[in-house]
């Protein structure tokens, strides 16, 4: 026994000493390369640095520092340097000539991000865009691109942000009244929740808001008419998911011990991962503490995938016995109750948590999106084809086709085969199926292209998605999307609240655009606020600026939620497209609207939020660069100093880049000094969405409100003196940020708020 222990431990023994050799050897590695870098410590590599109090931040639980260690890194280590995670070495660059030779020259066979040890494989049926590379990556984009970067889609997206501003604010009691100590970070989520979810998930997070509602669900007529129900619905349920993600990004950056194990030891990842999925599970099965701990997960894999797959595939099954195959997006019929019943009940730690109502109302957005999708994808072929999926980069990856290549030779194929498939397939009949997948874009006709049965060829005549891709990549968006655009927001607002200079500017520009900014405006902005004003006793010295007398004429009477039949009642094509053209006369508008444009710019120039995102993985055999001076092998791991390049005086002078000075953007740039968005084939899919949303959310809170500095109680002038003296010489200041994955304001971001007197 004690000699079967003593060659257990020996071996143990040996092998480690092995291992701690090979690591560090690991660290000269870099150097053999010729770069320089701060020096790493056993093990650790120099990962300590992110947390280390150097940075000056409060919060120093996580790895809070990311894009300020690369900053101060920069200024010692110069334009290119390497570093270690563990001992896994990353380039870092920091220099936009360097970023255009490895980001844009090379965009073929850059197509790879950097890897992550506890990250998904791209080969993963479940994995989403962020995470797949080489030709996977390159058929997921090309679909998602279809749907995001399409104008017309887009200015639809901002009728949904627009109903969602109105009611994250109307909603808010509060808000009828001056505020002189608002947290906007609040308010601009509740804002992205309420947008996202209508825009990526298809379905109306304000359903229950309008009299009429159009579309079916699983909830009963007499709920649907209780309005109270209703409005209290959409709020808890924003709310709540606000404060869930809250919490899931919180324990996403937050430190931990299998985080630093799997990035100091990444040879034994397969068990860190098991450990993860193993901490989950029992936190949430044993204890039930923390079944929301981590949503993101718990969304994915416990209700989408579960119980709407198999409440799919048995709703399915009854239509079909049933001689009804049309009828899965009517919940009235027998079946409902049945199926909505057994959908409760599997998912009890659910009913924990919120009521039964909320729970048929959480589903019913989930129903609408989903179920189209799930239901023309069942056969037991698709199910075998979607979990072979193989990531063919590898042999392809030298002669990827750019996207315009391809959309050049998809456009010269005759696509009417196509077309025949699915006519064959019975599919043209029910297109009305996939309303709800992308209820973006009025040409539903498209819209079965991008979803696909056929994974056998990666030839980009079958480009589409497969169910897992589709619903893995709805979250996606969803993450994407939701904190770095509400972000993006706060930062402006704080920006606005604090310069006067520029928020006159602004209020200028809207001014002049008026008339084509002003489209549902009156419906919702001014019955809402003005009742509410003209019922308390407000009275407010500064806001007595009008900006527009034109919807002087409504009547204080009316419910705000009447004009909402106007909309709900379009049922010709015409009216659709004349409401969708006012929409894309607002889209158009506000991509006209120039200082606004620059404006955003600049905040982003100064707070970019997903720094750490702009990355690339080396996938070829030593590439050389800057006229060969730096090699870059195969494997490794490349990120960007974004902040450095941000605030470096040779890109964005001669005005001092620590200046809010927006008007910099007038005097052209080099192409990789702004990477807000990051840069190249993998640049954010989203930029176009958020910056309209970012825009027109600034529109109709300055059109609504007016912003100004935070007051405080007591009324410190010493602090205010101070704030004003940072935004004078170092704007960058004003705003302690945090990050990890996405920077964050470390502190609530305090705006005062107060209705703007029409
Ligand atoms: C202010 C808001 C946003 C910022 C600052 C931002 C920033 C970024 C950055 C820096 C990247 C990495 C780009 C690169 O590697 O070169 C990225 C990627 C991405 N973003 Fe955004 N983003 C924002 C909003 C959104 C929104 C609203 C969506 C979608 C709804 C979105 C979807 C994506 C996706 C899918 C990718 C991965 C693209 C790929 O790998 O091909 N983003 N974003």
């Amino acid at each position: 026994m004690i000699k079967k222990f003593s060659i257990i431990v020996s071996s143990f023994s040996v092998v480690t000493l092995i291992y701690f050799y090979y690591v560090k050897k690991c660290y000269n590695y870099l150097k053999s390369l010729g770069y320089d870098g701060p020096k790493p410590k056993f093990l650790l590599g120099n990962i300590l640095e992110f947390v280390s109090e150097k940075n000056s931040i409060k919060n120093s639980r996580s790895f809070s520092h990311y894009s300020k260690t690369l900053q101060r890194w920069t200024k010692t280590y110069g334009k290119i340097y390497g570093y270690y995670e563990g001992h896994s070495p990353v380039l870092v660059l920091a220099d936009p000539d360097l970023i255009t030779e490895v980001f844009l020259n090379q965009n073929k066979l850059y197509t790879y991000r950097r890897s992550f040890p506890m990250s998904k494989k791209s080969s993963d049926p479940n994995s989403d865009i962020f995470i797949n590379n080489g030709m996977r990556w390159l058929r997921v984009r090309y679909a998602l691109e279809k749907i995001m970067l399409n104008t017309k889609n887009t200015a639809k997206c901002l009728e949904y942000a627009d109903n969602s501003f109105i009611n994250t604010f109307r909603l808010q009691n509060d808000l009828n009244k001056p505020q002189l100590k608002f947290n906007i970070f609040n308010q601009t989520k509740l804002f992205m929740i309420q947008t996202i979810f209508t825009v990526i998930f298809g379905n109306e997070i304000n359903l229950f808001l309008q009299k009429k509602p159009h579309i079916h669900t699983v909830f009963n007529q007499r709920d649907l008419e209780d309005s109270n129900l209703a409005k209290s619905n959409n709020l808890y349920f924003t709310k709540m998911v606000s404060h869930k993600f809250d919490v899931a990004f919180e324990s996403f950056e937050s430190f931990s011990l299998l985080k630093l194990l799997s990035l100091t030891i990444p040879e034994l990842s397969h068990v860190w991962r098991l450990c993860e999925n193993f901490k989950f599970f029992f936190n949430s099965y044993f204890f039930h503490m923390s079944y929301f701990a981590d949503p993101m997960f718990w969304f994915y894999s416990n209700f989408i995938q579960k119980n709407l797959i198999i409440y799919t595939q048995e709703q399915n099954e009854e239509e079909i016995s049933a001689g009804q195959e049309d009828s899965y997006l009517n919940f009235k019929n027998n079946n409902n109750k049945i199926s909505t019943t057994r959908l409760a009940s599997q998912s009890q730690n659910l009913g924990k948590f919120i009521t039964r109502k909320q729970f048929c109302y959480f589903n019913s957005f989930l129903f609408l999106t989903y179920m189209p999708i799930i239901k023309y994808n069942q056969s037991d072929t698709v199910k075998k084809r979607i979990n072979s999926v193989s990531d063919s980069m590898r042999t392809k990856k030298a002669r990827l086709p750019s996207l315009s290549t391809i959309n050049e030779l998809k456009k010269q194929r005759n696509i009417s085969s196509y077309n025949k498939k699915l006519e064959e397939n019975n599919f043209t009949n029910s297109r009305n199926r996939m309303y709800s997948i992308d209820r973006l874009d009025n040409k539903v006709d498209l819209k079965p292209k991008f979803i696909t049965n056929d994974l056998e060829t990666e030839d980009f005549e079958n480009w589409k998605l497969t169910v897992n891709e589709a619903l893995s990549n709805t979250l996606l968006m969803f993450f994407a999307g939701y904190e770095t655009t509400s972000t993006a927001i706060t930062f402006c607002c704080k920006v606005i609240s604090s310069l006067p200079e520029q928020r006159e500017k602004l209020l200028d520009e809207i001014k002049d655009n008026w008339h084509s900014l002003k489209f549902n405006l009156e419906k919702y902005k001014i019955k809402a606020i003005k009742s509410k004003i003209d019922s308390t006793s407000f009275n407010s010295d500064d806001d007595d600026e009008t900006l527009c007398n034109e919807s002087d004429d409504y009547d204080e009477n009316d419910d705000v939620f009447d004009d909402d039949v106007k909309v709900d009642n379009i049922n010709n094509d015409k009216d659709k497209s004349r409401v969708l053209d006012e929409w894309n006369e607002l889209y158009e508008s506000l991509e006209n609207m120039k200082y606004l444009d620059i404006f955003v710019k600049e905040v982003l120039r100064m707070f970019p939020i997903a720094n750490s995102m702009v990355s690339r993985k080396c996938v070829v055999d030593n590439l050389y660069i800057d006229n060969g001076i730096y090699k870059i092998p195969n494997g490794m791991n490349i990120v960007v100093d974004v902040l450095s390049i941000h605030y470096d005086a040779l890109w964005w002078g001669p005005v001092d880049p620590n200046i809010f000075y927006p008007e910099r953007f007038l005097t052209e740039r080099h192409p990789a000094a702004w990477l807000a968005f990051g840069i190249g084939s993998r640049k954010c899919l989203g930029v176009k969405l958020a910056m309209s949303q970012i825009k027109l959310f600034i529109v109709r809170l300055l059109q609504n409100y007016v912003i100004d500095k935070p007051k405080m109680q007591d009324d410190d002038d010493d602090d205010d003196d101070d704030l004003n003296e940072v935004n004078r010489n170092n704007f960058s200041e004003l705003i302690e940020t945090k990050d990890v994955f996405f920077t964050a304001p470390v502190d609530p971001v305090y705006v005062s708020i107060s209705p703007r007197k029409i």
